[in-house]
């Protein structure tokens, strides 16, 4: 077996970024989680099974101070802790939401809320939960234009419309900010600023968890389906676990349950999802290393590039790949060029005389050896020149460390991004090289 390819390895190697990802320090002595701590005992939450600490891997998440068995309840958060629409509707804000015309979205509601509650400082009840809270994020909307620039499209272009939404979403509610006038003292363009909002709207996007959709008759009708949960929101992702995880009416709960087990003093991960990196990155501002769901993508426009600018047919062959929709969710993952994307490149490199052959191809069956052979050198091409332009984007934000030292956390995260897909294209080039003959 080649070193390195095989499952046992792939396990090995998986337990051993484990490991050292997962040796965290304690961080419950630190006067933030005790106030934190005393909160949600007054709200009758008391943990017996996790401590907040620092994992080199991953930031400030959860520990665990017992091993857990899979099954086995993580957290059980009542509702008197969470922060949802229900709470900003009975609070102080309530009268104001009501009133305004059209309604405001329930993002906007809770949004309003963090705002108006970091404004109170040492007045909030909720300032325990708020002082825990990031005072920035890294999420695409919040990195600066010529970092966002050397993002790999369409990334590139997903952060530019985050951008667009938040700062559409925050002027659009500025008048619904002024409403608010009669509520401080202080001038509520200053309380109610862009930078508040977007660190409102990171807040809201990057922790809140799901629950069951509800409908209140002053907010617009737009889904309300998130509730921020102090504490539980303290867990980091991983691609590699399986919880489940519930708002449960019986108990009056937010629940999770672990499906993976841990062992004692090992951080304790959720997975917010099955995501590539770059979603992660879109959503919740960082990527995770070796996720077995990250992949390079390239679109079927892009594919032309590679093939005979001669060949008559390939009009047609395009617009074949559209109807049949395999001119997208085409990749190049760990474990080589993905099925569609090698089916996509059987059809475009047919020779005319097969052009009859192509409903077969999108069936998976072998036309020709020929064709075989062209797809397969075809996609190692493809990989090859990815490869090439990875490493030169990586010099370029390397560079760019140098001289935007202000910028170095961002460029970090996106140099993060670009390595690990150079990690995944030389893993596909590798299974390719073992493929052609
Ligand atoms: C729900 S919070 C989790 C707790 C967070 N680490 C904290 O200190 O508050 C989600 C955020 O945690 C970070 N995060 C979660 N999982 C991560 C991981 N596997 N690696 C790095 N950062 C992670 C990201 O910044 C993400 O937006």
């Amino acid at each position: 077996m080649q070193k390195g390819r095989g499952r046992t390895s792939r396990i090995r190697r998986r337990k051993l970024c484990r490991s050292a990802d997962s040796r965290g320090v304690n961080e419950s002595y630190k006067s933030e989680f005790i106030e934190l701590k005393k909160w949600l005992k007054d709200r009758k939450f008391e943990d017996t099974t996790l401590i907040p600490a620092y994992f080199p891997g991953t930031g400030r998440g959860l520990m665990s101070k017992t091993s857990l068995q899979e099954g086995q309840m993580i957290i059980s958060l009542p509702e008197s802790c969470l922060l949802t629409t229900d709470t900003v509707i009975r609070s102080f804000l309530g009268p104001y939401l009501k009133k305004w015309k059209p309604p405001p979205s329930p993002v906007l509601a809770l949004c309003t809320f963090l705002i108006s509650e970091k404004h109170a400082g040492n007045r909030s009840l909720w300032k325990p939960y708020l002082d825990i809270l990031p005072q920035s994020y890294t999420c695409p909307v919040c990195l600066e234009p010529e970092v966002v620039d050397l993002l790999p499209e369409p990334l590139r272009a997903k952060a530019k419309e985050q951008r667009a939404h938040v700062q559409d979403f925050f002027a659009s509610s500025r008048s619904f900010f002024s409403s608010l006038q009669p509520l401080f003292v202080e001038a509520v363009d200053g309380i109610f600023s862009y930078d508040a909002f977007l660190w409102a709207w990171c807040t809201v996007n990057t922790r809140a968890v799901y629950m069951r959709p509800r409908r209140q008759d002053c907010l617009s009708a737009e889904p309300d389906t998130q509730a921020l949960a102090p504490y539980l929101d303290l867990l980091n992702h991983s691609p590699h676990v399986q919880v489940k995880a519930a708002f449960n009416e019986k108990t009056g709960c937010y629940e999770i349950r672990t499906a993976s087990g841990c062992r004692k003093h090992e951080q304790v991960f959720i997975c917010y999802g099955p995501h590539d990196d770059r979603q992660l990155l879109l959503e919740y501002g960082f990527i995770s290393r070796h996720n077995p769901h990250a992949c390079v993508p390239i679109s079927g426009e892009m594919l032309v590039k590679y093939l005979p600018p001669t060949d008559k047919q390939m009009h047609k062959k395009m617009s074949i790949l559209k109807d049949h929709g395999f001119a997208e969710n085409l990749t190049f993952g760990w474990d080589g060029p993905s099925w569609r994307l090698l089916t996509a490149l059987k059809l475009l490199c047919m020779e005319a005389e097969e052009f009859t052959c192509w409903k077969k191809i999108l069936l998976g069956e072998v036309i020709s050896d020929t064709n075989e052979k062209t797809s397969l050198d075809t996609a190692q091409k493809i990989c090859c020149s990815f490869i090439e332009e990875t490493m030169v984007v990586l010099q370029k934000v390397s560079d760019m460390k140098e001289r935007k030292v202000s910028l170095i956390d961002q460029l970090s995260l996106v140099e993060a991004l670009w390595t690990e897909e150079l990690r995944i294209l030389k893993a596909s080039a590798e299974v390719l090289s073992l493929q052609t003959p």
